[in-house]
């Protein structure tokens, strides 16, 4: 599935009230979309929404279209979405570069895989840190940790939560940057979660704000 993410008329309600919407946006391939509003606004519960996991005391009503094909009903694991929730969630019991290892594509030979996870960790600024234990990196070396993972997955649209939040300013321009090429380099749809200015200017004003 390729081609641009989009939200038809999306709704979102708590136990039964209105929460957020009705949204109705198209996020272009390539050119990232930063959302943004006030704590407690809907906007991780919209991420949920899009892939599929939003939680019993939510509702819903409006499509989500990947491409030209309505992704609203289908499992998670149909919808090609790559999501990236505010807490990091690595795999307490993998080490570092095992977590990285987890999302990649099926089919690749082990040279492969090692050597994309080498390269991951290097781009998240990681490198030596790959047989480490998640619980002892630092917060930010985990949320570069569980970016990387993400991309290292390659699926067809990214919805990130925050991504740069535990960064500090340097690496948080990094981020943005590596984030943003990638999202022009492969063509891929981004929605980025955000209350940092910075990030929306570097979405050049695409925002969607709540
Ligand atoms: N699993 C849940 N059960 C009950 N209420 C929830 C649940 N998850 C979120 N909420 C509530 O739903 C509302 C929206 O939460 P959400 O996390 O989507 O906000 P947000 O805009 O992402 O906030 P923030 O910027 O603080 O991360 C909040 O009032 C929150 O307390």
């Amino acid at each position: 599935m390729k081609g641009p993410l989009a939200l038809r008329s999306v709704t979102l309600f708590k136990d039964g009230v209105a929460l957020l919407g009705p949204i109705d946006c198209t996020i272009a391939a390539g050119r990232p979309v930063v959302l943004m509003g006030p704590s407690g606004s809907g906007k991780s519960t919209l991420l949920n929404f899009m892939i599929g996991a939003l939680a019993p005391v939510f509702g819903a009503t409006g499509e989500v279209w990947l491409g030209d094909v309505e992704i609203t009903q289908l499992p998670i694991q149909q919808r090609h979405l790559g999501i990236l929730f505010q807490d990091d969630l690595l795999f307490p019991h993998l080490s570092v570069a095992e977590n990285l290892a987890f999302g990649l594509p099926a089919g690749l030979s082990r040279l492969e895989r090692e050597q994309r996870v080498a390269a991951g960790l290097a781009e998240a600024e990681l490198t030596g840190l790959g047989a480490r234990n998640p619980a002892s990196l630092s917060g930010g070396e985990r949320a570069r940790a569980a970016l990387m993972r993400t991309l290292l997955a390659e699926p067809c649209a990214l919805l990130l939560d925050e991504p740069f939040a535990k960064l500090d300013i340097a690496l948080r321009g990094r981020f943005r940057a590596l984030v943003f090429e990638r999202a022009a380099r492969r063509n891929l749809p981004v929605l980025l979660v955000s209350h940092d200015p910075a990030d929306a200017e570097a979405a050049a004003g695409q925002v969607i704000a709540l």
